[in-house]
């Protein structure tokens, strides 16, 4: 507010200082010195500093229009409805529709994102397509261990589906008590007699069991257990469908192309290995998973092939195993590990334990296992780094939080989602000394109730102590972001952190090439090729390259399109 001269005249009379006088000029330099001295230490100062004219143009421009958004979309005016909750910063899912439309989302989607480090291949496919696919396939039937009957049964009763030569007896009702447990009713047959509404209202029904509501995630006093519960739900259901060979050809092709259109080239996808995987027509699980990466690497081959694809560089997986598992089932699984490892090495780049880090086994009680793992791999002459979840919680020293001890000692290559991170000042020192890159997953953990806002999450502590993060959708199709791709985890970033600018964005892309794991590499390569990033000669520096000169693109792009919003 301009004060009036009558008031500047008054402020003189009692002797208050003015803006323009020295001492406070002093003051107001001594200040700006300080946020820059504190800025240095931001995680993207060196990138910032080196930017080129038209990238510094760009940033400019993204901020223009982001302040202009702030006060123009999303501060309420007469214009919305009177329900509707609008702030700068507001929860994802109520943000969700309307950061479509803005210039920011344009401007974000056509942004080079460089890799996707952390997802869970699982949970990114687009459920009405995975849906259609189940109709479509012929053999898909439905079971269940006992019939689902009341509204509690179709809220949480578990059930699934599998491929089956064997057309089923059309004379038993999943949906009667009659129904004998685990006999198979084919899919068209179920959805046809679903008791509410039929095939329209059991395809709702059945997207509604795989994935989490907006309802859900806005109950954040319900807290993290409660919506880890219905979580968890989805994935065996999900899983039933999708890892038929037919339906994962469809749907990892589809999925692979919706990923390049958001400006991904590269993935290290994770998967929980613990799912029954059929080849097409063929009625019993595969006994191991080297079918399954047959299919994989053939799809992710077969799409670079395509021109929608002929930039992708391709794609591996993180393999994953259930923390909550007893010794013994971990141990099986770490076998068929290095069994599908030895089949297809340029496949599997890395190893990791998921579930519900609070309700699962801790890394601590693990180190026996994970030591027998690297010892395997030694003797097996396989190279299968630990990239691990850790400090996906809100404790404060309790034994999930001390993940994140275990997670550096045990040599971890990146942490995943690490977001109790910032309570540890050591561990935010030994993570960049050791080059550890931590895989922020921000709408997931806001879904999941650890932030209830983006202005809540721990991000802006990690980058304000330098610590290097790269931005991830962690489960895409099942926390409900309607689309596949970075989009809007990006989008939610800028958005909501007045620090983090385009340059903030642009420095966790780069991130996410320099820690990608495109291939199988020592410790010692690894931190070395790290360390040179762009400097470096091998493929990870080429590719680092090409992100650069991506990047000068999309700001040359940015400049042309958006100059006029900043010329009046
Ligand atoms: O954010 C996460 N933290 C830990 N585990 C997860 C997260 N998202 C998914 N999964 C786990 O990954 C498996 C599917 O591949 C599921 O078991 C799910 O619990």
């Amino acid at each position: 507010m301009t004060p009036s001269d009558k008031d500047i005249e008054w402020e003189l009379e009692e002797g208050i200082p003015q803006f323009e006088d020295p001492f406070i000029q002093k003051y107001l330099n001594g200040r700006e010195a300080l946020i820059e001295q504190e800025h240095k230490k931001r995680h993207d100062a060196t990138f910032y500093k080196s930017m080129s004219t038209v990238a510094q143009e760009a940033c400019h421009i993204v901020s223009v229009i982001r302040n202009k958004e702030l006060s123009q979309v999303w501060t309420k005016g007469e214009d919305w409805p009177d329900d509707e909750l609008l702030y700068p910063g507001v929860m994802f899912t109520v943000a969700r529709k309307r950061m479509e439309q803005t210039k920011l989302w344009k401007i974000v989607e056509r942004m080079p994102k460089g890799s996707l480090l952390h997802a869970h291949l699982d949970a990114m496919f687009d459920l009405d397509f995975l849906i259609d696919q189940a109709f479509e396939t012929p053999g898909i039937h439905m079971s269940a261990p006992a019939p689902l009957l009341t509204k509690q049964d179709f809220e949480i009763a578990p059930f699934s589906f599998q491929y089956s030569s064997t057309p089923s007896d059309d004379k038993e009702s999943i949906w009667a008590k009659e129904y004998q447990a685990s006999s198979l009713i084919n899919i068209q047959g179920a959805a046809a007699t679903f008791p509410n509404g039929g095939e329209d209202g059991f395809r709702k029904w059945l997207k509604g069991r795989m994935m989490l509501s907006a309802e859900h995630s806005y109950y954040h006093h319900h807290g993290v257990n409660a919506i880890w519960e219905i979580f968890q739900r989805t994935f065996p259901i999900i899983g039933s469908i999708l890892f038929y060979e037919p339906i994962f050809r469809s749907c990892l092709r589809r999925m692979l192309g919706e990923l390049a259109r958001d400006g991904i080239r590269y993935v290290d996808f994770r998967t929980a290995f613990v799912f029954e995987y059929r080849q097409q027509g063929v009625d019993t699980p595969e006994k191991d998973y080297i079918e399954f990466f047959r299919v994989f690497k053939d799809e992710i081959e077969k799409f670079k092939a395509t021109e929608e694809g002929s930039r992708f560089y391709g794609a591996r997986m993180i393999w994953t195993t259930l923390r909550f598992f007893p010794n013994k089932e971990i141990i099986e699984n770490m076998k068929q590990c290095i069994i599908a490892k030895q089949a297809y090495p340029d496949m599997i780049c890395g190893f990791d334990v998921v579930g519900q880090e609070d309700k699962g086994r801790p890394l601590a009680d693990l180190i026996p296992v994970l030591f027998w793992f690297r010892k395997v791999c030694a003797e097996e002459a396989v190279e299968i780094p630990f990239f691990f979840h850790a400090g996906e919680c809100l404790g404060d020293g309790d034994e999930t939080d001390e993940n994140l001890y275990d997670a550096i000692l045990l040599g971890t290559r990146r942490i995943g989602h690490g977001y109790s991170l910032f309570k540890h000042p050591l561990l935010i020192d030994l993570v960049k000394e050791k080059k550890i890159l931590i895989e922020c997953c921000p709408i997931s953990n806001e879904i999941l109730r650890l932030s209830s806002t983006i202005k809540h999450h721990s991000l802006p502590a990690l980058l304000s102590r330098g610590v290097s993060v790269s931005l991830n959708n962690d489960d895409p199709a099942v926390l409900g972001t309607g689309k596949n791709g970075l989009t809007h985890d990006f989008w939610q970033v800028l958005q909501g952190l007045e620090n983090m600018g385009l340059s903030g964005l642009a420095t966790m892309a780069e991130n996410s090439v320099r820690w990608s794991c495109f291939e199988d590499q020592k410790a010692t390569e690894w931190q070395a090729d790290i360390r040179s990033g762009i400097m470096g000669s091998g493929m990870k520096a080429k590719r680092l390259q090409e992100w650069y000169e991506d990047f000068e693109k999309f700001c040359q792009w940015v400049v042309l399109e958006f100059a006029d919003e900043v010329e009046d």
